[in-house]
């Protein structure tokens, strides 16, 4: 893998339906084989903007760019680097893991059986080849889509919210199978999220928010930027405290924020005969949205 070389970039994407702007100038840029996470809230236009990376939908304005290539003039060269997996799965119900797989490698000119079972082992199919979609659980239908969305050997995947809906341990299992396909096919994957905890598994994230990017950066970063580290204090003699450390009309719990752990150290130190329990904490993703945003992430 060759790092900083871009598979896509992205300038002044926006999209408006009448006079509703619901994606506005995003600038996007994709590291080759990297792991990109799309975090936003609801409406926030997450869906719109991977309906325009992936030729689904035409931008109102804006630039993409795949492998330089600009997607309005070479549509035919950029559509297979692509694959999709959609909010809603496109299996036929009714039929088999391993009929839905040849049926839409079918639609391919040159997928070998190989390929399809080299799909098979890296999303964990093998054991429900059998099995009538119509039967599956909610995670094992999400890998036959990934399965059946990567049987072209894209270059980059995008994934619209593909563990919505799915327990931790189902959404642990997707991302085990989209680190394979990141470390085995070295592909690109681009996934929007509105969970918190999906950041940490890429390597960047971008924060949507009304149709803009409000922030970039891996989970780490955004965190060290936006948010501080937290000290918090018990203690049955809070007015002591105060008066070391110059404060005023403070509660219980005392919650103090650090600029880093040597700081929270010395804190504690010059404070040592009035703590009775203390916890010292990052900032999270939520602390990242709400710095950004004033308001918490619902989803
Ligand atoms: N075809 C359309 N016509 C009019 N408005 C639309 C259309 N598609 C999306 N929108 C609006 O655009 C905004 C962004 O929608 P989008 O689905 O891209 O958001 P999202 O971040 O993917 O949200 P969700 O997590 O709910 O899917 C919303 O306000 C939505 O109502």
């Amino acid at each position: 893998m060759v790092m900083n070389e871009k598979v896509l970039v992205v300038k002044k994407l926006s999209k408006t339906y009448g006079t509703k702007q619901v994606v506005n100038q995003v600038d996007l840029s994709i590291e080759k084989g990297s792991f990109t996470a799309i975090l936003g809230p609801n409406g926030a236009g997450k869906s719109t903007t991977i309906a325009m990376l992936s030729t689904l939908t035409q931008a109102t304005s804006g630039d993409i760019y795949y492998d330089g290539l600009a997607i309005q003039e070479h549509l035919r060269q950029v559509r297979p680097k692509i694959g999709i997996v959609f909010q809603n799965s496109v299996l036929d119900e009714a039929l088999s893991v391993k009929q839905n797989l040849s049926i839409q490698a079918g639609l391919y000119k040159n997928i070998s059986q190989d390929r399809i079972d080299e799909v098979i082992t890296l999303t964990s199919l093998t054991g429900i080849l059998k099995q009538p979609v119509s039967q599956l659980s909610g995670g094992q239908k999400r890998r036959v889509d990934i399965a059946v969305s990567v049987l072209h050997q894209p270059e980059i995947l995008f994934l619209d919210e593909p563990t919505t809906g799915l327990d931790i341990q189902t959404r642990l299992a997707i991302w085990e199978v989209l680190q394979n396909m990141k470390v085995k096919e070295a592909m690109t994957i681009v996934l929007t999220t509105h969970y918190l905890e999906e950041t940490n598994v890429a390597d960047n994230v971008y924060i949507i928010n009304s149709g803009e990017i409000i922030a970039n950066g891996s989970a780490k970063e955004l965190i060290q930027r936006y948010t501080q580290e937290i000290l918090t204090i018990e203690s049955g003699e809070l007015s002591s405290i105060c008066n070391i450390l110059g404060l005023k009309d403070e509660q219980l719990p005392l919650s103090l924020p650090c600029p880093n752990a040597q700081t929270a150290i010395k804190l504690l130190c010059d404070i040592q005969p009035f703590v009775e329990k203390f916890s010292y904490q990052q900032g999270t993703m939520n602390d990242v949205f709400v710095a950004l945003t004033g308001k918490e992430m619902i989803s």
